[in-house]
């Protein structure tokens, strides 16, 4: 136990001496500081309340967190009063900094996994501690991740946690758009159905990939962009290729935590038992390693805000035409962000069209080569389009979808993307989030049921102040896996089919494919069209619009007649030939489909879309029904945007199936 936990820390200005500042967030400066009377190094937060007029809720909360909660890796408060117009919260000094002020300063490309393993398993201990007290974090990110010079780690920040057993209000704001945009979870972003601890897990399957890479998959980018390719993509994960120095396991483990359906994601207790953790050495390991020889930690701060400062300067001219834009919010990219339609504007203006340094990120490129391996199944991102692609009558299911998700805008702004999101069958028949529920609903979504118990007891009571029980006995409960997860695991592995997995299988669907085995989508399609003997015969093998696909296409170009018996090896490939044109010619067939679609779409709408976003987005809102319409607007927009990707990638993808044919021909 901290023995400074154990002293009493006087509540008056006059007792401290500021000295350099050692950090700073969106609503305060951290400064090194001396506590006079104990002649004790701390950490002050100084927030201006004035500022954060409009968050004195988060504030309060923030600091009746910090004050109640007890765990050796979490950051507590020693005290806090007010002071001026300010508020200050006294914390204990952590010399090291945050991670994410170590990666900057040091280790730009990310840290070893040695060192990765030592800091998600102290992070992930608190998750198990605060999850079991009911609280949500719901801001896990490096730079909340604090390190002392001992290399003791804590997770700090409770400006945006929530509590799962509050009620009313609060209550309401786990449907709210909290968190920083890299590091939220789809779920989140995505405001259908509320969301849980299980948001922790996702941001910290992202906390892991920053560790790794030296910064958060799309960190780069606007807020607004960061939602889209979060909602869209599919989860980003650490690459076979480019990431060779790490290990499966810790592969497997961010694969466990960035599964978009937040049900198929483990609870923190159960991922504390993921092999992964086995190689998490002690903590003195992080001094001897990424502590030692670092620059005072005032020193490093100031490096890095001249550094930042300078940045924002060369791009100042960049920029200057969009006065209201906040540059450093956009150039730190991992600062607090809610939902907000001034943020909205802000950001989309500044939304490009290259996806260029995160598409060789190796989420879209796994995207895109399960995309290829696979060929015309398509991604489970945009499930709205491929699952209705085998029985669509018309092959406009995916837009006839959007068409009634439309619908339902003005009650739920992001709904109106679902089914182009995967969202999970359990989630589509789930009505309301558990937690929403009774009492013995939100005990499923719990850790576990000592602990669900435990803060069930609490609602009962309204006693948050009994999270400070002994850190022991709760750390000792949580250690053992559940029964109830044991059983999960062994009765669903697809539920922990990682990223490793994932990559054998789509190996094995590419070896399928190759020995001309249709996939499922294509043996049903090929029923409707022909067959291997009409191949033979230069019938017309496939009939769609306006392409036709013969047999003679397959034929060697030597042979005279066209009609040769084929010997074995050609046999052998006719099939897959067979099978490659005719998801082709469907491609073909698919992607006009979608451009006609596309283009009535946009004659018919684009002037509506202009009109009213143009027209809303100027005023401020007035009154909720013209913000339901300004939320309408930019939903369409971001639609909009989604049809025209989706093209270009059909478009792509038909080319890259050309290309694979004619290499085909060419080898015969
Ligand atoms: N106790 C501490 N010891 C050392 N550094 C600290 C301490 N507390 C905070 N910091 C530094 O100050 C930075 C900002 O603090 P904090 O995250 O609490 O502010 P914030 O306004 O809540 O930020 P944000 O909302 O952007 O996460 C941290 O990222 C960290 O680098």
């Amino acid at each position: 136990m901290d023995h400074a936990l154990e002293k009493k820390f006087p509540v008056n200005a006059k007792d401290y001496k500021l000295y350099e500042e050692i950090g700073e967030g969106v609503s305060a400066t951290v400064y090194r500081a001396l506590c006079i009377p104990l002649n004790e190094i701390v950490a002050i937060k100084v927030l201006d309340l004035e500022k954060c007029n409009n968050d004195l809720d988060g504030i309060r909360r923030e600091v009746k967190t910090m004050s109640l909660i007890n765990h050796p890796n979490l950051l507590k408060s020693h005290c806090s009063f007010t002071n001026d117009q300010n508020l200050w919260v006294v914390m204990p000094y952590m010399a090291g900094g945050s991670c994410m002020h170590i990666m900057k300063s040091a280790y730009p490309d990310g840290f070893d996994e040695p060192v990765i393993a030592i800091l998600l398993h102290e992070v992930l201990k608190a998750l198990v501690y605060l999850h079991g007290q009911g609280h949500i974090h719901r801001d896990v990110k490096s730079g909340n991740i604090l390190v002392d010079l001992k290399g003791a780690v804590k997770l700090a920040d409770f400006g945006v946690s929530a509590c799962m057993f509050d009620t009313g209000d609060r209550q309401r704001s786990r449907n709210t758009f909290v968190g920083t945009p890299c590091w939220m979870a789809p779920e989140v972003m995505q405001q259908l159905h509320g969301y849980d601890f299980k948001a922790d897990i996702w941001s910290f399957g992202i906390t892991a990939l920053e560790l790794a890479h030296g910064h958060a998959p799309f960190s780069k980018y606007p807020p607004m962009k960061v939602l889209l390719l979060t909602l869209q993509n599919a989860p980003p994960g650490l690459d076979y290729e480019r990431d060779k120095r790490f290990s499966k396991s810790f592969k497997e483990l961010v694969g466990t935590c960035l599964v978009k359906d937040p049900k198929k994601r483990p609870t923190s207790e159960k991922l504390l038992k993921h092999p992964f953790f086995k190689q998490a050495r002690s903590v003195n390991y992080l001094s001897r390693t990424i502590l030692h020889g670092l620059t005072p930690l005032g020193d490093r701060f100031r490096i890095l805000k001249e550094k930042d400062a300078a940045i924002l300067e060369q791009n100042k001219a960049l920029y200057e035409d969009k006065e209201q834009l906040s540059q450093k919010e956009y150039i730190r990219g991992i600062s607090e962000w809610n939902f907000n339609l001034e943020d909205l504007k802000r950001q989309a203006s500044m939304i490009q069209e290259d996806v260029d340094d995160d598409s060789k990120d190796s989420s879209i490129k796994r995207e895109w080569q399960e995309d290829l391996l696979q060929g015309e199944r398509l991604s489970p991102e945009r499930s709205g389009l491929s699952n209705s692609a085998s029985n669509d009558e018309d092959g406009y299911g995916g837009l006839h979808d959007l068409g009634s998700s439309l619908n339902s805008f003005p009650i739920k702004p992001l709904q109106a993307l679902k089914g182009w999101f995967d969202v999970g069958e359990d989630d589509q028949n789930a009505s309301t989030p558990s937690w929403k529920g009774s009492v013995s609903d939100s005990e499923e979504q719990l850790p576990e049921k000592s602990s669900s118990k435990y803060a069930l007891d609490n609602i009962k009571e309204h006693h948050i102040e009994s999270a400070t029980m002994s850190t022991d006995s709760k750390t000792d409960r949580s250690e053992g896996l559940s029964q109830h997860d044991a059983q999960s695991a062994k009765q669903d592995p697809k539920e922990l089919m990682g990223e490793w997995e994932r990559d054998d299988l789509q190996r094995k669907c590419k070896s399928d494919n190759c020995s001309g085995q249709p996939s499922n989508w294509q043996k049903g399609d090929i029923g409707r069209f022909s067959n291997i003997e009409d191949a033979s015969n230069g019938a017309v093998i496939q009939c769609k619009g306006r392409f036709k696909v013969t047999s003679t296409d397959l034929l060697p170009k030597g042979s005279a007649s066209g009609f040769t018996t084929p010997n074995p090896a050609m046999r052998s490939i006719l099939p897959s030939l067979n099978s490659i044109l005719q998801q082709n010619a469907m491609q073909r067939e698919e992607i006009l489909k979608l451009m006609k679609h596309v283009e009535q779409m946009t004659d018919k709408q684009s002037e509506t879309f202009d009109l009213i976003s143009n027209e809303l987005l100027q005023a401020p809102p007035a009154t909720a029904k013209e913000k339901e319409l300004q939320s309408l607007a930019i939903h369409l927009q971001q639609i909009n945007e989604s049809l025209n990707e989706d093209l270009h990638k059909h478009r792509t993808r038909n080319a890259q199936l050309e290309k694979h044919i004619s290499d085909l021909s060419n080898q015969k």
